[in-house]
């Protein structure tokens, strides 16, 4: 069933990211080739004000706030163009012209000359008269908390965006960590448009920045993207599956096992089941607690409920399975450990997630076959139970984190939330896609039973991830677009991946975040 071909037609350098380091690099390769830091920086000046003046036309009055490394002299071409376009242009900041250095020292002497009154005003009262305000404080410099006068900058930024102001942001929205998307003390500019140099930052897609960083724009300055291995790849697109084969049977699309559906937890088997019904396993099992058959089997008569009392009744269950999802309401009761140890040994694919993540154990990923076919999909606060962490220390860096879960418990792995990162065998990937439409309860089982299908139809573990997860975010976005980001309930996904699934609906590029070049 795989099928490698992908209806994605975008250029490769949007779909890659590159930390701080690579992107430093890649400006030191760039230099050596004889291009100097100021041509670059007056690039980066120039491409963030045409991204400003197309996407806000009638804007004659902006701010450009600067601060005190080489990301204010992106913000000081930005303020000499903008005077010599016919902008009117006030310039805020703290800093010592005299301090700046590098391509930034050169970019205020340009400025003096092409406006030689110009001053830095420091003082934020002017701040609220602009239409749009240039955030040129940090970009991928910013290596600690911020307070000061940068601090005080900051909150007048988004002070005046409160009160009507359209922000763009320098590279990253400032206070961004371009690596994690982690922000420290809280402090960090909320951009209505970024304007990224060079390359995308992976911080810009999860963590904090999906919030922060507003529409995206790439602007490669000229250069061609950075060579090497990008740190992680974009998820945006995945190709439908193949068309049903016209003499296919029930037994060709695989037989998903869910095991969960402890007293009281039900509906969440009931719904990665339902979720594996609909993007096309062929039977769906589900292992419950005794007590929950007859509500579920009233409910869902194309599900196969079983009440399941012990490990006996399981594993002539598990005969039956292609591949097993563990944890949709499994609970963590005696019932519930008994069952899923007994799962755990299933000699083929399997997904553990929710509760069943609880009861994994280490694996040598080097000799355990487990660690070749399994796929863990741990929210943060599921990720920091199983690294020993908190749900914040997760959270600064989600990479790290779904690494660290690889390699410590093998498999593919997923950590959930805006941003997904995904730790596969061939290296990270991000979830480009997604609303917070599905942060509400029971979304994390519908994918779990998603997952479970393409595995049962015979998808690799990597792949049978990326699908999902790629499904999964891009019909939050449909729901959201059709009914509103609030009130989804998570069956509402159903329909939409469902489509998806069968290219009757394409999610490509209708809601990416960027402004394409
Ligand atoms: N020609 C080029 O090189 C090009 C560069 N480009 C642009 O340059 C940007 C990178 O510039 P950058 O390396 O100077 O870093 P930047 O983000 O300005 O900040 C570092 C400064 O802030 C300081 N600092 C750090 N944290 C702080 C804190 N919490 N609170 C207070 N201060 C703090 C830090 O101080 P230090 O750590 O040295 O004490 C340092 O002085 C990049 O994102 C892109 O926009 C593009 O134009 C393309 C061409
Ligand atoms: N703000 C958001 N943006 C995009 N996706 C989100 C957001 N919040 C949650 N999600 C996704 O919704 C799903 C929630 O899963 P999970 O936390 O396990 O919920 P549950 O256990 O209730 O089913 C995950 O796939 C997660 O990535
Ligand atoms: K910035």
């Amino acid at each position: 069933m795989n099928d490698p071909a992908s209806p994605l037609s975008l250029d490769p350098a949007l779909l890659a990211v590159f930390s701080a380091a690579q992107i430093r690099a890649h400006e030191a390769a760039i230099f050596a080739r004889g291009t100097d830091g100021y041509t670059l920086m007056d690039r980066a000046g120039a491409s963030l004000l045409a991204a400003l003046r197309s996407q806000w036309p009638e804007a004659r009055h902006i701010a450009v706030v600067v601060g005190v490394g080489q990301n204010a002299g992106d913000g000081l071409v930005v303020a000499r163009r903008a005077v010599e376009a016919g902008l009117c242009v006030d310039l805020f900041g703290w800093q010592d012209p005299a301090d700046w250095s590098g391509a930034a020292a050169q970019a205020w002497q340009a400025l003096r000359q092409a406006v030689p009154d110009i001053r830095i005003r420091n003082d934020s009262a002017g701040l609220s008269t602009a239409e749009v305000i240039v955030d040129a404080l940090f970009g991928i410099g910013l290596n600690r908390p911020i307070d000061g006068p940068a601090a005080a900058w900051i909150a007048a930024i988004n002070a005046a965006r409160h009160a009507g102001a359209w922000v763009i942001a320098a590279d990253l929205p400032s206070g961004l960590l371009a690596d994690t998307g982690q922000v420290l003390n809280d402090c960090a500019v909320h951009a209505d448009l970024t304007v990224s140099f060079l390359g995308f930052k992976p911080g810009l897609f999860t963590g904090r920045g999906p919030a922060l960083a507003g529409r995206l724009h790439l602007a490669l300055l000229g250069q061609a993207m950075p060579d090497g291995a990008p740190m992680a790849t974009l998820l945006f697109d995945a190709a439908p599956l193949p068309p049903k084969p016209r003499d296919g049977h029930k037994g060709t699309f695989g037989t998903v096992l869910v095991v969960g559906g402890n007293r009281g937890m039900g509906g969440a088997a009931r719904m990665a089941g339902e979720s594996a019904l609909r993007l096309g396993a062929g039977k769906v099992i589900l292992a419950v607690h005794p007590e929950q058959v007859i509500g579920m089997n009233a409910g869902r008569p194309e599900l196969m409920v079983h009440g399941v009392d012990g490990v006996a009744a399981l594993i002539s269950l598990m005969s039956l399975a292609d591949a097993v999802v563990l944890g949709p309401g499994l609970g963590q009761d005696d019932w519930a450990q008994t069952l899923a140890l007994a799962a755990l040994a299933f000699d083929g694919p399997m997904i553990v997630d929710a509760d069943g993540l609880r009861f994994l154990s280490p694996v040598d990923s080097l000799v355990d076959p487990r660690a070749q076919s399994t796929v863990l999909t741990p929210h943060p606060a599921e990720a920091g139970r199983l690294l020993n962490c908190s749900t914040a220390d997760v959270q600064a860096d989600r990479f790290a984190a779904a690494r660290a879960l690889q390699a410590r418990f093998g498999g593919a792995v997923l950590l959930k939330g805006a941003g997904s990162v995904l730790a596969l065998r061939d290296g990270l990937k991000l979830c480009g896609r997604g609303d917070p439409a599905l942060a509400t309860a029971g979304t994390g089982d519908i994918l779990s039973g998603m997952v479970g299908a393409l595995l049962a139809m015979g998808f690799d573990a990597d792949e049978a991830l990326g699908r999902a997860v790629c499904w999964h975010a891009i019909a939050g976005e449909i729901e959201a677009t059709a009914s509103g980001s609030w009130g989804m309930a998570a069956s509402d996904l159903l329909g939409p991946i469902r489509a998806l699934a069968n290219a009757q609906l394409s999610g490509a590029n209708e809601r990416l975040p960027w402004l394409l070049n």
